[in-house]
């Protein structure tokens, strides 16, 4: 129960380019931020939204109404930090409830520098989005106890009018780790917290495009000795580590203008050496290989969207968080479409004929899920011990 002494919170402000105004009040940190607004549907794991780098520069709008029940701890966070530029809820709870719980998703935000607005109709602004596409937009904490004035809302329409456009932007060199570093850490469960993986029978050379960690983990459980790399390492540095695979992760941004990685990527997979691209990494193969991709509407944001395999007919359920996609149209002959998204038919995976390399658009590393697609991690894995 809210106690009587707790101050009102702070009134929060959400102004989108379009013009269209929400007030709510902060529980997060003061200030403004601006970003694309997307809409995510998942009901649970904000943590690992809020801490996913793909999310950079991206102001999330989570559908489902309670958020922050659960608290939040230090083992699920999928980076070292919140990387969405703000959050938006319908409500918090007033006290987070589980057994793994930590801290509150309040404090979280605030301590974590990240805007959170809470109280505004959500359902509204998916609205909006969904028909509208996804827009920038801006979001404006303001001090505890100052008035909501006309200037306030005027000053957050032109930041979300002046913010850029993601289309173009190259933000996987922005979240990227700078220097190379060895990962051991494998997958976590109830009874034995992360395990630690006796021996590994592969190396993995893993591009951080934006890297979650637990692509990384369930790498390592697999048996994969993983080094990851930075976003901008050349082709020749990756040879020699001499790996069995190589891995490409997901990231934020538009794909297109990251030549670098384009560039590396189709070195090493024109070598021969088993290749493995998530999200922005698949994105990355279907440029290296000549394919073509495109900004879509309001992308795919959530955790229960059916994807079919076209080789086996098989359906899985799967997390999605993608603003770009590659255009089926633009397949070269030696690039063949694996699998389809189930809600609208755009291309989810794609495997090279010549190549021991494919990729996925969505998230078989899901954490908290769903895990039906996990399987392609063992996919990468054969791939490496038959090459
Ligand atoms: N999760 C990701 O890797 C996202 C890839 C890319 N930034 C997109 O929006 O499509």
């Amino acid at each position: 129960m809210l106690s009587p002494t707790t101050p009102p919170a702070a009134s929060c402000l959400l102004v989108l380019a379009d013009g269209s105004r929400f007030l709510g009040h902060s529980i997060g940190a003061q200030g403004s931020s601006v970003g694309e607004l997307v809409f995510n549907t998942a009901l649970t794991g904000y943590q690992e939204i809020l801490t996913d780098p793909s999310y950079c520069r991206q102001i999330v709008t989570l559908t489902y109404p309670h958020i922050g029940n659960y608290g939040v701890n230090e083992a699920d966070g999928e980076s070292d930090r919140v990387h969405a530029a703000g959050l938006v809820v319908r409500q918090v709870p007033a006290a987070a409830s589980n057994f793994r719980s930590q801290q509150r998703l309040q404090d979280y935000l605030s301590a974590n520098g990240c805007v959170g607005i809470a109280g505004i109709d959500t359902r509204r602004l998916t609205r909006i989005l969904r028909s509208t596409g996804a827009q920038n937009g801006c979001l404006w904490a303001l001090a505890p106890g100052e008035a909501v004035t006309e200037a306030h809302w005027e000053q957050a329409l032109g930041r979300a009018r002046g913010a850029v456009s993601m289309a173009g932007q190259d933000l996987a060199k922005v979240v990227s780790r700078s220097a190379e570093e060895v990962w051991t850490e494998g997958e976590w469960s109830l009874e034995g917290g992360f395990e630690k993986p006796a021996r590994s029978r592969f190396h993995v050379v893993a591009y951080d495009f934006g890297v979650k960690r637990n692509i990384l983990r369930m790498l390592a459980s697999r048996g994969c000795r993983v080094t990851v790399v930075p976003a901008q390492t050349p082709a020749s540095r990756v040879f020699d580590l001499e790996p069995d695979g190589v891995f490409l992760s997901n990231g934020p941004g538009d794909p297109e203008p990251c030549d670098y990685a384009i560039e590396a990527t189709r070195t090493l997979v024109e070598t021969g050496l088993p290749t493995f691209g998530i999200c922005l990494g698949h994105q990355i193969l279907a440029l290296a290989s000549g394919a073509k991709t495109f900004k879509m509407k309001f992308g795919h944001h959530g955790a229960n969207h059916p994807v079919k395999d076209l080789d086996t007919g098989r359906v899985s359920i799967t997390s999605q968080n993608h603003g770009f996609a590659v255009d089926a149209q633009t397949l070269p002959p030696n690039l063949r479409a694996t699998h389809i998204s189930l809600f609208d038919g755009s291309l989810q995976g794609i495997a090279r004929t010549d190549k021991p390399a494919f990729s996925f658009q969505g998230h078989p590393e899901a954490s908290p899920g769903p895990h039906d697609i996990g399987t392609l991690f063992d996919r990468f894995v054969s791939l490496m011990a038959k090459e």
